[in-house]
């Protein structure tokens, strides 16, 4: 007989929190939600919280406060709001944590959560490569266990051979090279939002659309993969695979190559997640190779898309500079989402930014921010000079 787990899911109203809720759905004997958070969108929040009856909902800006406490009126469903709320969220003793907020803006509490020793499901990539590696200093000092959400990092945690790290040849990184992947650059010069937005393959929040538009997502996943998994940065390569069946492929030094696959669908990566280490039964679509046909595979384009050539900059740094290609590229996504900036000027603004900046070595958390915040300021009056 399985036990009732608890789950926190943090960022409820997004993509990677509503496909959390579908996969705890199919298994209501097995996991019941205690607390969901969310950014602005209370009115969801405090729907979901009622309909998961949580225990704890958190609403991140405090200027909705007043809201989430009148749209929870009559319930016992307890109202937080702000920065602080969200760390107290993580640290409640729920036996798993979605980590589903976007941005460098779920960094705090992630960190929360790590410090409690939590199991954590992380999807919130940018929290690994503003800080990953003093983030996993704090998952060794205090015992706690990441298990990646995204999917690549979920492939290559599922056929990754921990005891035998050093036996591994090459990490393969799937990209499925995003809705532009054959455009030329003239092309892409004039995209709109909505084409940007149209992901061929996953449906998902509308950063990552961008990101995996522009393949930052690729250079992310890449400064991810190296800290999450202890494998040289040499020795991860991108491999485009526009089928996005294939989820990622470790290489052992026999030849040997393991994939992971499965549909293109991010609760079975939820899924793995939160019954780790077991499997949940998951009734979604499966795969149809005789339908799908052929598998095909290109090497990226880093002049058509320069974001993967920055991010291993970044990551060769070894410091401060992953920060700042972050930041930089948060600021430069909501500009391009706002209509301030053309498609192309993401990844030049993040380079601009990259270039004008220092690598430091990291002391600490505080550090980060700090890093963090003098980039963001940096982006916005770069934009705001450079704005249509
Ligand atoms: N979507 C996907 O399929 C995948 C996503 N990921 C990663 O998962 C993370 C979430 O992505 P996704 O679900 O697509 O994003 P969404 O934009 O769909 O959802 C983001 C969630 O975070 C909340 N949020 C936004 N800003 C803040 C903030 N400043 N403080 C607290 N909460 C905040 C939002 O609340 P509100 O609704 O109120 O704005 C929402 O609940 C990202 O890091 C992404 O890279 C990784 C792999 C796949
Ligand atoms: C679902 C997921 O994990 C995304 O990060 C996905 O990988 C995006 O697709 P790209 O390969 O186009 O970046
Ligand atoms: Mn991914």
């Amino acid at each position: 007989m399985s036990v009732t787990k608890s789950v926190c899911i943090m960022g409820v109203t997004g993509s990677i929190g509503k496909s959390t809720v579908d996969v705890v759905r199919a298994h209501p004997d097995r996991y019941r939600v205690d607390t969901v958070t969310a950014h602005r969108n209370v009115a969801e929040l405090a729907r979901m919280a009622i309909e998961l009856d949580a225990r704890f909902a958190v609403i991140a800006d405090p200027a909705f406060f007043d809201d989430l406490k009148s749209a929870l009126s009559g319930t016992d469903i307890d109202a937080g709001a702000g920065e602080n709320a969200l760390i107290e969220a993580a640290e409640r003793p729920c036996d798993i944590v979605i980590a589903g907020i976007v941005g460098a803006a779920g960094l705090r509490a992630t960190l929360a959560a790590i410090r409690r020793g939590a199991i954590i499901g992380l999807a919130n990539k940018e929290t690994l490569v503003c800080a990953g590696e003093l983030m996993m200093a704090e998952v060794r000092k205090f015992g706690a266990t990441i298990i990646p959400v995204d999917s690549e990092h979920s492939a290559i945690f599922q056929v990754l051979d921990r005891d035998a790290t050093d036996k591994v040849e090459r990490i393969l990184l799937t990209a499925s090279g995003g809705p532009f992947r054959t455009w030329s650059m003239a092309d892409m010069a004039s995209v709109s939002r909505e084409q940007a937005l149209a992901h061929p393959n996953w449906s998902m929040g509308a950063k990552i659309s961008i990101d995996s538009a522009t393949m930052m997502n690729k250079g992310l996943e890449l400064i991810e993969a190296a800290r999450l998994f202890p494998v040289p940065e040499p020795q991860i390569e991108i491999l485009v695979h526009p089928q996005s069946v294939i989820h990622s492929m470790v290489e052992y030094v026999d030849g040997s190559v393991l994939a992971q696959m499965g549909t293109p669908d991010m609760r079975t990566p939820i899924a793995y997640a939160l019954g780790w280490p077991d499997r949940l039964e998951l009734r979604l679509p499966r795969l149809d190779f005789a339908s799908i046909g052929q598998f095909s595979f290109e090497a990226p384009d880093t002049g058509r898309f320069p974001a993967i050539r920055l991010a291993r900059e970044a990551l060769r740094s070894g410091g401060s500079l992953p920060i700042v290609l972050n930041a930089a590229n948060e600021v430069a996504v909501a500009a391009f989402l706002a209509g301030r900036i053309g498609f192309l000027d993401i990844a030049k603004s993040v380079e601009h930014i990259m270039a004008a900046h220092a690598d430091e070595k990291l002391l600490d958390i505080d550090h980060v921010f700090v890093i963090d915040d003098i980039a963001r300021r940096s982006a916005e009056d770069l934009i705001s000079q450079t704005a249509r």
